[in-house]
């Protein structure tokens, strides 16, 4: 049945790459299933993972999520893992196994290098970490780093191996650590020499230090047997691709590589060889004609000028708390100054506000970000930096101001909500001149909500909580807002329109004339004498 999904696959691709559709995947799973339990092949009744049939009967909550579709029939305990595993998946709370943990795990156990595509909130990181950890189990013990996972934020690395440490509770042989920047770099290379882990999760510049100043770590690393990519399509794109590509020279080519995402465009299969063999399995659970995104998140778009964005977030948010006691929200925004900027507005208007960017030091992002998973009642504001792979529990509500930097880390931040399952709201907030991002995604259920109108009370308690914003901040938004949207190629072709939407971006902080910008900045981003910009 492998070979021949694979070989019909490859076919498909022009060699390039063998692929599972949802249908195949977890047939091949409940092959392994049935053989571990000795029974005949395992293909009788052959549910696609679309089938939420096998759930009926059961509460919707119950049977893995509000659309049926989030944990499959599959149990962990009919699945060739060693006990020592098996006992954590226990501990963990993990009974069944999600469709893309299902569809993978019997690829990975064969060799195979795999990129897998399936939903956000799904459990991919268990995916990958359960069956390398087999791969690793079965390895003579060592003080070579065996396991490499590289992911695109420091929170991600730390949430990856937090479930990394759930896993291994009975695998008394195996350690994992964690490298990522902003703590200090003797700290870790003492840690890591006092306890060589086999396990290593790390953000890629942090990793890329190592490799340079940490003594010996270029041949610790040369034990790499698996290697995997969380946030694939981020870690590919241009932002990380060198330091990856640098990384991957340092590792033996003799491994097995897993890429996993939510979002898998199609200019990632043609750069995955980067770091896969060709023969990789391309695993997709997002059946054909579903999207991308969940069907138990309601999401809707608001478009509104910028001068009432305050007003409008102000309004949505105190609705949304008072209608739902338990409410967890985040707000994203652009920039991690702009992010500061919108989290000391909301302050002032009394809402339980928590902020992180990257811009804030890395022990008070660890701190909001703990705080934010365990705690109800919270409004996190959030630049780019909780956009992938943070699994904050519950949240009833993500807010989008602004242009997205694209389509994926639209997804991504829509994906903090309606994790395991369950039901979620999404909003997107865009000035009229930001509308041309809705066409990149409407083939999902985005639909257009009313901006709730704002009357002159609201608006007056909100000018005057922007009043109460310091200066610097509005003056480091606004150039911080300048910076980003001049890297959006739709709207930095016309510079003098640009710089008119930066005076309104500036006018909605009730400023009558946009702060000055210092020349060298302006001279980086290309905006040197470019009328109606300050500088200093
Ligand atoms: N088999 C399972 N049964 C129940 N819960 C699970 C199972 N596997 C994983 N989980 C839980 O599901 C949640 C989401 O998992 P995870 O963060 O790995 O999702 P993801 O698919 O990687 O999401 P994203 O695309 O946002 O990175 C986590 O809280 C995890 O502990």
């Amino acid at each position: 049945m492998v070979a021949t999904v694979g070989a019909m696959a490859a076919r498909e691709l022009g060699g390039e790459g063998a692929r599972r559709d949802a249908r195949q995947a977890p047939t091949v799973a409940r092959v392994v299933a049935a053989a571990a339990r000795g029974r005949g092949s395992g293909l009788e009744g052959a549910h696609g993972v679309e089938d939420s049939a096998p759930n009926a009967g059961r509460s919707a909550q119950e049977a893995g999520g509000v659309d049926g579709s989030y944990l499959t029939e599959t149990r962990f305990d009919q699945c060739a893992i060693c006990p020592l595993s098996l006992n954590a998946v226990k501990d963990a709370g993990y009974e069944r196994m999600t469709r893309v943990q299902e569809a993978t795990l019997p690829i990975i156990l064969q060799g195979k290098d795999v990129l897998a595509k399936a939903k956000t909130g799904t459990g991919k990181t268990v995916g990958f970490l359960l069956p390398a950890i087999e791969v690793l189990s079965a390895l003579p013990r060592s003080t070579s780093i065996n396991l490499l996972v590289m992911c695109p934020t420091r929170e991600l690395a730390n949430q990856v191996a937090a479930e990394a440490r759930k896993l291994l509770k009975y695998h008394r042989s195996l350690g994992v650590q964690v490298v990522i920047g902003r703590t200090r770099l003797p700290q870790e290379q003492r840690s890591m020499q006092a306890n060589p882990c086999q396990i290593l999760v790390a953000t890629p510049g942090r990793l890329k230090d190592h490799l340079e100043n940490t003594p010996g770590f270029s041949n610790r690393i040369k034990g790499v047997k698996v290697l995997v990519l969380d946030e694939a399509d981020r870690l590919l794109d241009m932002g990380f691709r060198r330091d990856i590509e640098k990384i991957i020279a340092f590792i033996p080519k003799e491994r097995q590589t897993l890429l996993f995402s939510a979002t898998v465009p199609e200019e990632v299969r043609q750069i995955s060889h980067v770091a896969m063999r060709k023969d990789y399995e391309f695993v997709n659970t997002v059946q054909e004609g579903d999207e991308e995104t969940h069907s138990q998140v309601n999401q809707t778009y608001m478009i509104a000028p910028l001068d009432l964005h305050f007003s409008i977030l102000y309004d949505v948010l105190k609705k949304h708390v008072a209608e739902d006691a338990e409410y967890k929200v985040i707000v994203f925004c652009t920039t991690a100054m702009v992010t500061k900027l919108v989290a000391e507005v909301l302050s002032q208007l009394n809402l339980n506000i928590r902020e992180i960017h990257s811009r804030k030091s890395q022990s008070a992002r660890t701190k909001v970000s703990d705080e934010f998973r365990k705690s109800k009642g919270l409004i996190l504001v959030s630049s780019d930096v909780s956009a992938r792979g943070v699994d904050y529990p519950d949240v009833t509500l993500v807010i989008q101001v602004g242009l997205p930097a694209d389509r994926e880390q639209y997804i991504h931040r829509l994906g903090r909500t309606g994790r395991k399952g369950k039901e979620g709201q999404g909003i997107l907030l865009l000035a009229p001149w930001e509308m041309h991002f809705l066409s990149t995604v409407n083939d999902l259920s985005i639909s257009e909500a009313a901006a709730p109108s704002v009357d002159s009370s609201i608006q007056a308690v909100v000018n005057d909580a922007v009043g109460r914003v310091e200066m610097k901040s509005k003056e480091s938004a606004y150039q911080a807002w300048l910076g980003y949207y001049n890297s959006t190629k739709t709207i930095s072709r016309d510079k003098a329109r640009l710089v008119r939407l930066a005076e309104e971006f500036s006018q909605s902080m009730g400023l009558a004339v946009p702060p000055a910008i210092p020349k060298l900045i302006l001279r980086k981003m290309g905006l040197i004498n470019v009328p109606g910009l300050r500088s200093t």
